[in-house]
């Protein structure tokens, strides 16, 4: 992959770099047939989409033949397709590049410092080829969100996503536009990372521009995977699966995308008062009628009792989510358990804070203290070397 140094200045003609704030800051296996997993709503899907001449499959198994096909390369990879010593091969004959990539990488490590400080300090355990490779990840998705969520989405159109994506392809064919595009561009050289969940991301973006209502939790489920979802399924090709593991690569890529789904559905409850002040509800909507409730209660913000009783029931399912991603922790490389387990450990307790804030996610944001955030790190450090239940045992004994 020569040139991947060379991002090229005329990129899209809209900047969508300007539009992305951080952009230039500069410091700035078992093997499973389909089973649906977590559903609440167990009745038919109701997701038909607009797709009609498409067979009525649930949002589910749609995602899962993503997954499947992750899990494909990956296995593709471990028979020898693409190492990455041969790539590390190639940037090694030629120092200028390196020093560049390295700086590139840096930038990477700059912005995460920045943006996301605990995970940051998660990924210091990891082998550095690794943690580079997902700072620039990080730092992609990060600009991907900050697209629709930053201070010029008001800008945003359909068409700057479309460039995005463009952009996008050129960056996994070796043409990077600038420094963070061009350690993606090393990254997806180097690891077996696939278009599909970046591209899928870009579509959650997509329904973010154009739809502010879910009528069910099918619906939700998708955007759910699209935006973050994804994330689980573009990390695992980098942080690896421990030599000796048994699980099948499905079930890791599984509990990755159900630890991406129970953080989109944590933030969700979080937000509920915040996204409704900007029109948006992300609740179910068969399941808030079902609950005898409606937008309006939600832009009321009052917690009563139906409040409460619903949100316990989409508390559960979160945690289930997390429950499900649990499983596939222990099955990565050692040195990558770390910072999931502590973005697993803090963004669960954002749930136990919607509780102690008795389900008043309208006018007070849950939180994780700063105290609870830095305990987080040592737990999650003595969970990914004996794993929960030993740890459990040991601090009872
Ligand atoms: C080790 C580790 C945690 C790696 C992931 C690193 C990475 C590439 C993170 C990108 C996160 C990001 C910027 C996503 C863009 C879309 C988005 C913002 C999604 C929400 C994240 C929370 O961000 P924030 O609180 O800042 O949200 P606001 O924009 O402020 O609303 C998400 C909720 C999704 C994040 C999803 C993950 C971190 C999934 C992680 C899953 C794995 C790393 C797989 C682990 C593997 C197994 C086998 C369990
Ligand atoms: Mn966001």
């Amino acid at each position: 992959m020569s040139g991947v140094l060379f991002w090229v200045s005329c990129g899209p003609k809209e900047n969508t770099n300007s539009l992305v704030g951080l952009a230039y800051s500069g410091s700035g296996r078992a093997q499973r047939r389909f089973k649906p997993c977590i559903r609440f709503v167990t009745g038919a899907s109701a997701f038909s989409s607009a797709v009609t001449a498409e067979p009525l499959r649930s949002s589910e198994e749609r995602v899962y033949e993503v997954v499947l096909k992750q899990a494909a390369l990956v296995k593709e990879q471990s028979r020898g397709r693409k190492t990455a010593l041969d790539f590390d091969k190639t940037y090694e004959t030629d120092f200028n590049n390196v020093e560049l990539l390295n700086a590139a990488y840096d930038r990477c490590g700059e912005v995460c410092a920045e943006y996301a400080k605990t995970f940051y300090l998660g990924t210091q355990l990891m082998t550095a080829e690794r943690r580079k490779a997902i700072w620039a990840i990080y730092v992609w998705c990060r600009r991907t969100d900050e697209l629709v969520d930053g201070p010029n989405a008001s800008h945003i159109t359909p068409t700057a996503l479309d460039r995005w994506e463009q952009r996008l392809a050129d960056v996994f064919e070796g043409r990077p536009y600038d420094m963070y595009d061009a350690a993606l561009s090393h990254t997806v050289s180097k690891y077996p990372v696939d278009i599909q969940p970046f591209k899928d991301m870009i579509e959650g973006m997509r329904m973010d521009l154009s739809k502010s209502r879910y009528n069910n939790f099918d619906e939700l489920y998708l955007y759910c995977y699209y935006v973050a979802g994804t994330v689980g399924l573009m990390s695992v090709p980098v942080m690896g699966i421990a030599p000796e593991s048994k699980a099948s690569t499905e079930s890791i890529y599984n509990a990755a995308l159900a630890l991406g789904i129970a953080n989109q559905l944590t933030n969700i409850l979080r937000d509920v008062g915040e996204d409704a002040r900007r029109g948006r509800v992300y609740l179910p909507q068969d399941e808030l009628a079902q609950a005898g409730l409606s937008d309006d209660d939600i832009f009321r913000g009052k917690v009563t009792d139906k409040w409460r009783k619903f949100m316990k029931g989409q508390i559960k399912r979160a945690r289930m989510f997390f429950d499900e991603a649990e499983k596939g922790v222990a099955e990565l490389n050692s040195a990558s358990r770390w910072p999931v387990w502590a973005s697993l450990l803090l963004y669960r307790q954002i749930l136990d804070s919607i509780e102690a804030n008795d389900y008043n996610n309208f006018t007070k944001r849950a939180y994780v203290g700063k105290m609870k955030k830095l305990l987080s790190l040592p737990v999650a450090f003595g969970i990914s070397l004996l794993g929960p239940q030993n740890l459990t045992k040991m601090v009872k004994r």
